[in-house]
């Protein structure tokens, strides 16, 4: 397995394997890798004849206050993980390769109706960045199928949106969230809780699951509900950013015609925001 941080480097080698009938996998991180991004390099390696898994830690998609400088950089970690797991190529630029004329550019990619609510409402600005350094990534890789996680459910929306707005010609395919063994959401940011903030965390999944039943049993009172996941989460003593029941398909508020629902949270464990979700059908 290379690492490259070029892109002139990056095209050579890629264009090799174009020449060679090769078809490419992409897997788009920010690093500080564990076992739900290596399911995604697996799910590459399923779809493509190699995979090139980029690490970039994306200046644009962070708000002012929020843990750019402090996001886990362990790329010498991470190397030997994909290395491990079949990953053929690593893409890790500098923020200079990847923004030469700095963050003040001109171009950026805007996918407006998806991006708003939850993630979108909370984060101003976030899935701009997200989609202009994915578009940018797909630019960059040209890969023929591209893989990203379900946890980050609105992301995977935006992105599926953006490449049908622009007909990328790439083949968007969602995975789905690996978990601890008590039900949390693997992620990175999970590595800044306390062992006691650890200890509530699973209560994030448990309040989507336990929802999802209520749901499933026939309550349809959706704004109650969501109120009572916001109750459960505060008592517990987080801080709940939303919790949003919504149609999966559009990711507008649920209504009773809608079948396949979407359970979208966001909440605050001290400082650290935890996401997850939950889709069911009804
Ligand atoms: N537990 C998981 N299961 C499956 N995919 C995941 C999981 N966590 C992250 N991903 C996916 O991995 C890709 C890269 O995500 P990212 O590097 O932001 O990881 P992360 O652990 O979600 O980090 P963060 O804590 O910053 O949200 C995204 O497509 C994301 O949805
Ligand atoms: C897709 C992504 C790599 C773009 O920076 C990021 O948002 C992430 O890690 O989910
Ligand atoms: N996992 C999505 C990237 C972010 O939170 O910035």
């Amino acid at each position: 397995m290379r690492t490259v941080h070029s892109l002139k480097e990056l095209r050579s080698i890629l264009r090799n394997y174009r020449q060679q009938g090769k078809t490419i996998g992409l897997v788009p991180t920010m690093g500080n890798l564990h076992e739900g991004h290596i399911s995604l390099v697996r799910k590459a390696s399923e779809a493509a004849d190699i995979v090139v898994t980029s690490i970039f830690v994306n200046p644009m998609q962070f708000g002012a206050n929020e843990d750019l400088d402090k996001y886990p950089r362990t790329l010498q970690e991470d190397q030997d993980k994909l290395a491990e797991a079949g990953n053929t190529l690593v893409f890790a630029p500098s923020v200079d390769e990847v923004y030469p004329e700095g963050m003040a550019r001109q171009t950026k990619v805007l996918v407006p109706e998806v991006s708003e609510g939850h993630c979108g409402a909370s984060r101003p600005g976030h899935f701009e960045g997200v989609a202009t350094v994915v578009a940018m990534l797909f630019n960059m890789v040209q890969p023929d199928v591209a893989v990203f996680g379900e946890k980050d459910f609105q992301q995977l929306a935006v992105i599926k949106k953006m490449v049908r707005d622009l007909m990328i010609p790439v083949n968007v395919v969602g995975a789905p969230t690996v978990r601890e063994e008590d039900g949390l959401a693997k992620s990175s940011r999970n590595g800044y809780l306390s062992e006691e903030e650890r200890a509530t965390a699973p209560i994030v999944f448990q309040t989507l699951n336990r929802v999802a039943e209520q749901l499933q049993q026939g309550r349809s009172d959706f704004q109650a509900l969501e109120q009572e996941a916001q109750n459960v989460l505060a008592e517990a003593g987080l801080r709940p950013d939303y919790f949003n029941i919504v149609s999966s398909q559009t990711l507008k508020p649920a209504t009773d015609e809608d079948r396949e629902l979407t359970l979208l949270v966001a909440a605050f464990l001290g400082t650290t925001r935890l996401i997850d979700n939950l889709s069911l059908s009804r």
